[in-house]
């Protein structure tokens, strides 16, 4: 990711989009020096915590050692929740497009903010996105096998991703997955999406997921432009 690209990456979401941020927050965001570091702490920490999972769901330590983990983890939850957003942080919404406008070599580092999605660095050519990223024990579905569940949440983000870089405001219509097989933890996958028509409000994508070569997953997805259009009381 280009430095230029990499700030904005970092940079505070408006006061809109951060309601519940305290007002001397957002009096101090003006300045934009507590939002890049918060941003960037905030990303470390979701990081550390993405880590924290993966650890907690697969070590093997003597039980009594567990009990000692889970105190350690509930004391910093309560540190943490003293005081909270009901939100994550938001990235800025020309985020996907700044990348996409820097070129191809810049990479677009999704879900630094939310430990619950995964992170994927994506980079956009025109109207191409590719990604990749290493499936672990925490995605398992069938056994040794990437869930069939992430494949989709990783396909709309792939393509979804794709239609916001382009700075189209739109969500997603339908999205149909094949699953043609399946596709391993613990190695790289590649990703690519594509958008293939447009009409009126309609953009249509496809894109899949591969493996060492084997397409793993196709899908294909019909996104509705909502520019302007108050969706479910939210204004676009
Ligand atoms: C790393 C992070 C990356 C983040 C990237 C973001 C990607 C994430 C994207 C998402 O996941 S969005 C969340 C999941 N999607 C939703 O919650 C959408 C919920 N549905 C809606 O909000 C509305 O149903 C929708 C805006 C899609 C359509 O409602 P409208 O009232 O605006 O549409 P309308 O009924 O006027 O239909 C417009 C056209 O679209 C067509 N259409 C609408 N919904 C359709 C549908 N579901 N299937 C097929 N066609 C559909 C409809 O037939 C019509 O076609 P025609 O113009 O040809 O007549």
């Amino acid at each position: 990711m280009t430095a230029s690209v990499n700030e904005a990456a970092n940079r505070a979401p408006s006061q809109s989009q951060s309601e519940d941020q305290s007002q001397s927050e957002n009096q101090s965001s003006s300045t934009g020096t507590w939002a890049t570091e918060r941003t960037q702490a905030t990303t470390a920490l979701v990081a550390a915590t993405r880590s924290l999972m993966h650890a907690a769901a697969t070590t093997d330590l003597p039980v009594d050692d567990l009990a000692t983990a889970r105190r350690a983890i509930e004391s910093v939850t309560a540190e943490l929740s003293a005081r909270a957003r009901d939100r994550v942080l938001r990235i800025p919404f020309d985020l996907p497009a700044q990348v996409r406008a820097a070129g191809p070599e810049a990479e677009w580092n999704t879900y630094a903010l939310n430990p619950f999605g995964i992170p994927v660095r994506v980079t956009f050519d025109d109207e191409t996105s590719r990604g990749s990223f290493v499936p672990g024990a925490l995605h398992e579905g069938p056994p040794d096998s990437l869930h069939g569940g992430w494949s989709a949440h990783l396909m709309d983000c792939m393509l979804g991703g794709l239609v916001q870089a382009t700075g189209a405001r739109a969500v997603t219509a339908t999205l149909e997955l094949s699953y043609r097989h399946r596709v391993p933890l613990d190695s790289e996958v590649s990703m690519e999406a594509t958008i293939t028509r447009r009409d009126g409000r309609k953009i249509f994508a496809e894109g899949w997921i591969e493996h060492d070569g084997v397409r793993c997953v196709e899908a294909t997805a019909l996104f509705i432009r909502v520019d302007g259009i108050s969706v479910d009381g939210v204004a676009s």
